[in-house]
């Protein structure tokens, strides 16, 4: 059954990638855009609410300066180029929108607005106004005001942080791919496509590679299969499609191929909040008892920890890893690096001692906790 229908999923994040919106000497592909923008309106029509992610600002921009390396010969060029192109970006949008009766609204967003709790649930708030308005949101990364640590980089992961903001049901990344193959396929004629994907494992993340984009693009296979942790962790689905046809998301839908990543399980919203989180500070290890403990829904307790790795505050966001290094789950510490670093292995009868304050209940608090 197809995930994306207006029935299934009532709200649809629709990303689309430099490379399709972009050619390669810089211009945009306003009929490729017209024909998408045709798609959208049939779906708003059919009562689905749609919510552009849309890349192609920089290599917009760099065109129209001049600037060489499509703008990502610097910061400072980057940030440049996606001042200009992003007006000249939404426009387009506005435009063509408007053709069909739409309204279009803009929102640019920077990592941390999404990291940070308070201004994510205002994000998630605007997001959801808009939508009850019959508005289309096109929304892309702040590139001009964000640094290089406080950036996406790429605007799959920004897709699925907006779809978990915007409680969407489904992500589609049109991409210049049309899914996952085993291997790359630019390199290997003989990649196979992976038509389903319902657990993210090991095997999955190694056909992603190390993230190298075909062009102009940033994000790469491995920016995908990220957004896609995120996404269907977060209760939505999310598929990688072709955008290298007019139509592209009837043509999906009318048996066009891709790659489908099935939802999770609906988890608690602060949960998918915090395993969506990008920026990790830091590593607990733990031993096989106390992961079998987290997996039963417990906290972490100091007994169960073996190492820590990394520079934390309390309240920071890290990972618990299993004695093989495997990810296991993400939460929020309840002390900082330093003070965790002394009591691992400890228990609680010999913390307070140790740390000259009463111990809290846990290094990480289960209602703090998402596993992975
Ligand atoms: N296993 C894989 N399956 C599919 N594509 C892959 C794989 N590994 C690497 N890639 C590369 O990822 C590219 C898609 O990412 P990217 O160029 O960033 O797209 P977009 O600009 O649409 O975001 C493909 O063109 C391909 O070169
Ligand atoms: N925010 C950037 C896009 C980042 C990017 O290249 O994303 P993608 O094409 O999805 O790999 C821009 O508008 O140019």
């Amino acid at each position: 059954m197809n995930p994306f229908t207006p029935a299934l999923c009532p709200r649809l994040v629709i990303k689309v990638g430099s490379s399709l919106l972009v050619d390669p000497s810089g211009t945009l592909r306003r009929d490729w855009l017209a024909s998408l923008v045709a798609d959208i309106a049939e779906r708003h029509a059919a009562g689905q609410r749609i919510i552009v992610v849309s890349s192609g600002a920089i290599a917009l921009g760099a065109r129209r300066l001049g600037l060489p390396k499509g703008g990502r010969a610097s910061l400072e060029d980057a940030q440049a180029a996606a001042a200009t192109g992003q007006i000249a970006l939404s426009g387009c949008w506005a435009e063509l929108l408007h053709g069909h009766g739409l309204t279009a609204a803009q929102m640019l967003v920077t990592l941390d607005d999404l990291e940070d709790r308070r201004r994510y649930l205002n994000a998630t708030a605007t997001l959801d106004r808009l939508l009850t308005l019959g508005v289309v949101p096109v929304i892309n990364e702040n590139d001009s005001v964000a640094t290089t640590e406080i950036r996406f980089g790429d605007n799959d992961r920004l897709a699925a942080r907006v779809g978990q903001a915007a409680h969407a049901q489904g992500v589609i990344l049109l991409s210049d791919v049309d899914g996952l193959y085993d291997r790359d396929p630019t390199v290997h004629a003989d990649a196979t496509r992976i038509e389903r994907v319902d657990r993210i494992d090991r095997q999955i993340v190694a056909m992603g590679g190390s993230g190298t984009s075909s062009g102009m693009g940033s994000g790469g296979m491995a920016s995908k299969l990220e957004a896609a942790r995120i996404a269907t962790g977060a209760g939505a689905a999310l598929a990688i499609v072709s955008g290298k046809h007019e139509r592209p998301l009837a043509r999906f839908a009318t048996g066009g191929c891709g790659t489908v990543f099935t939802a999770a399980m609906k988890p608690r919203a602060r949960k998918s909040w915090i395993a969506g989180r990008l920026t990790v500070r830091g590593q607990i290890a733990v031993d096989a008892g106390a992961a079998n403990a987290l997996a039963g829904g417990k906290s972490l307790l100091a007994a169960g920890a073996t190492t820590v790795a990394g520079r934390f505050a309390r309240g920071d966001l890290i990972e618990i890893v299993d004695h093989q290094g495997q990810a296991i789950a993400r939460g929020l510490a309840e002390y900082d690096s330093e003070d965790a670093a002394r009591i691992v292995g400890k228990r609680r009868d010999a913390i307070e001692a140790i740390l000259g304050y009463a111990p809290r209940t846990a290094l990480v608090h289960r209602d703090h906790m998402a596993l992975l």
